[in-house]
């Protein structure tokens, strides 16, 4: 299934007419740029294009009250003089004639886009939108915003389509305080915002942005607000709180549909949000948020007023819903410290609702959300003061690189017998091993795996390698004999193609005879074994006490630690190993296919035993990009492994920065 793309430049025609600081930056350009990067850059053609249509009074009823939609209707027929008045009641909002129709077109292009999803006409899709919504309440305009599209859009997929719960993910700079007040006392809808917010100094200056705000009556706990104290926040801040905060609570949701809140002033360059976290984070952004809901993704644009970048993070969040492969994020170096204490502040003040957040640390000592911060500038804040100096002074970036897509997306290398998954390649060996690899094979690995026969596997093996890294195909499957056996070989092999390896192994190994210290292969080992005394900075053994069919520990510490190391590491290849007897679910097992997309430019290689290729099918389908099904309910992950995976964290952390989660 595709990708809808919601456009209409009727949705351009309306500006400020008047004088006025604080709403010059809402422009027409912004929707015309974003589709104009589109539409050059060909990911426009690659799109489902799905009408706008105007929302009907009954839809905007759905959040707004009859008394404010009656007012808006007024609003074409003003003159100047009574448009800059009636705008004068709402808060940093200008009112033009057209900015009715168009606030009518925003609101139901999001419900178009819902209808697009929820009908299985599209797997996802974007609505480039203006005005935006999230600031917009009940009775009320506010930020730039009329009606609140995406509350309208959760509203209607409730009523039309009965979704039982929905995830909102607003990643705009701002608070959508209008979506929070919406669904503040609703467990149906699951509002997570990160915003600027330096102690409610930063617009709007509320007291219920800060993460205290945890919702209200029923609600208590379905809504997470991660305020940013510091500008300046960068790539690592953003995928720290995605790791740490956000994904655990939405995968203990479980939504049947995700809404974002799409905006695009929280990327470097723009004058609103002052952060500087590049336009290829939303490809990541977009992409962990893919697997939930079964792909069922909606994106709303909200804000975004640095043309430049606001274009490129467009285009960045398409090329994702397209599926094409992610870029690689370079030199993640960590949460900053005032990031790692909103971080653990919101961890904290959920740990009570949400169960995979139950062994979060206490709030850090220095209180933060006081107005007035009295910290001394240490060392550390000063080095970040330089930086942010450096990072939005400068407000130059580079053009994100380039995500092509190899001609082949899966390649598969099995034994003859064995029929091949619809929709992989199968690899013969272009070319026989030089016997020098051939020898260095035998006297490495057991007998057992290279045999008359094994000698082709890996000769067909080095083939899919080389392929990966040249890539011409994205990603790989193996099946063989003996995973052990050819674990060993694959590293061999990829010692001399690939910088560094990442190994994910999901269950039980009989003794991994192979811990580099080197750095140029990272293994964490996900088991029902703990191998504390083997540990080192690059072999990870993470221990579940049911093993790998507990899916609330899987899932614990592929968000806690798998994905964080995974990030930091930044491997060129990542190699799945999945072990006899692990147990893992294999809605688990497609999850996790779909996470570690995120790494490697996509070049993931699956291997598997051949007594396993049961699980070949849904192998594939993970691996060609099909969405996971949903991970259905999940149990109260153990007490000791939640315990055990945040004591792990702390030790490594001193290692990895992005396992950081307490100051
Ligand atoms: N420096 C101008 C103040 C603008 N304050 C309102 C911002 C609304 C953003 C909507 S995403
Ligand atoms: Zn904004």
């Amino acid at each position: 299934m595709g990708t809808a793309l919601l456009y209409d430049e009727e949705m351009t025609k309306y500006k400020l007419l008047w004088v006025d600081p604080a709403c010059k930056i809402e422009v027409p350009e912004r929707l015309t740029v974003s589709y104009e990067a589109l539409v050059r850059s060909g990911l426009s053609d690659r799109c489902i294009s799905v009408p706008a249509r105007e929302a009907s009074d009954s839809e905007i009823l759905l959040v707004h009250s009859e008394a404010y939609l009656e007012a808006v209707k007024k609003t074409p027929y003003m003159t100047l003089e009574d448009l800059k008045e009636f705008t004068l009641q709402f808060g940093d909002v200008y009112f033009h004639p057209n900015i009715y129709h168009c606030a009518k077109l925003a609101s139901g292009s999001a419900l178009q886009l819902v209808d697009s999803v929820m009908t299985g006409k599209v797997r996802n899709g974007i609505a480039l939108v203006r005005p935006p919504g999230h600031h917009s309440m009940h009775g009320a305009a506010n930020g730039f915003c009329v009606f609140n599209n995406v509350a309208i859009a959760a509203r209607y997929a409730k009523q039309k389509y009965g979704v039982k719960r929905v995830l909102i993910v607003d990643w705009d700079i701002h608070h959508g305080q209008g979506v929070q007040y919406c669904f503040e006392d609703d467990p149906s809808v699951l509002y997570f915002s990160w915003h600027r917010y330096e102690h409610q100094n930063f617009w709007p200056n509320l007291r219920e942005s800060d993460y205290d705000s945890v919702g209200k009556e029923s609600g208590t706990g379905f809504n997470v607000n991660v305020p940013w104290n510091k500008v300046g926040m960068e790539n690592s801040d953003y995928l720290s709180v995605f790791c740490h905060v956000l994904l655990p609570v939405a995968y203990e949701f479980c939504p049947d549909l995700v809404l974002v809140c799409a905006g695009f002033d929280s990327a470097i360059g723009d004058p609103e949000g002052e952060m500087c976290a590049t336009p290829d984070i939303f490809a990541h952004l977009t992409h962990l948020l893919m697997n939930l809901a079964g792909g069922k993704l909606c994106a709303v644009l909200e804000g975004g007023y640095n043309l430049t970048s606001l274009a490129q993070s467009v285009c960045q969040t398409v090329q994702t819903l397209l599926g094409d492969p992610l870029p690689q994020l370079a030199n993640l170096r960590g949460p900053c410290k005032s990031a790692i204490e909103s971080l653990q502040c919101a961890r904290s003040a959920h740990r009570r609702y949400w169960s995979f957040l139950k062994h979060a640390a206490d709030p850090p000592m220095t209180d933060i959300s006081t107005k007035h911060i009295k910290s001394t500038m240490e060392e550390e804040e000063k080095r970040e003061m330089a930086e942010e100096e450096r990072c939005t002074e400068g407000k130059v970036w580079p053009e994100p690189p380039e995500r092509l897509c190899p001609p082949v997306c899966s390649g598969s290398v099995l034994p003859d017998d064995v029929a091949c998954p619809d929709g992989l390649k199968r690899l013969s060996s272009s070319k026989d091993l030089e016997p020098l690899l051939v020898s260095k094979l035998k006297n490495r690995s057991r007998t057992a795996a290279v045999d008359g026969d094994g000698v082709t596997t890996f000769s067909r093996l080095y083939t899919l390698i080389e392929k990966l890294v040249a890539n011409e195909i994205r990603n790989g499957l193996v099946l063989v004999p003996d995973v052990t056996a050819a674990m060993c070989v694959v590293q061999d092999l990829t010692s001399d193609l690939v910088k560094r390896v990442l190994v994910v192994c999901v269950g039980k190994e009989k003794e991994l005879d192979y811990v580099t210290t080197d750095g140029k292969v990272l293994v964490v080992q996900i088991s029902s074994e703990d191998n504390e005394e083997q540990r080192s900075k690059y072999y990870i053994p993470v221990c579940l006490k049911k093993g790998c069919s507990d899916t609330s520990g899987f899932i614990q510490a592929v968000f806690g630690l798998l994905l964080p190391l995974g990030y930091e590491y930044n491997p060129d290849l990542v190699l799945l190993v999945r072990m006899p007897g692990s147990g893992v679910v294999d809605s688990m097992w497609q999850q996790l296919i779909g996470l570690l997309q995120g790494f490697a430019k996509g070049h993931t290689l699956v291997l598997m035993q051949v007594n396993e290729k049961a699980s070949m099918g849904s192998t594939a389908s993970a691996l060609l990009g099909h969405p996971a099904p949903p991970l259905q309910e999940l149990q109260t992950p153990f007490p000791e492994d939640g315990d055990a995976l945040e004591r792990l964290r702390e030790r490594l952390q001193a290692d990895w920065k992005m396992l950081q989660t307490t100051s």
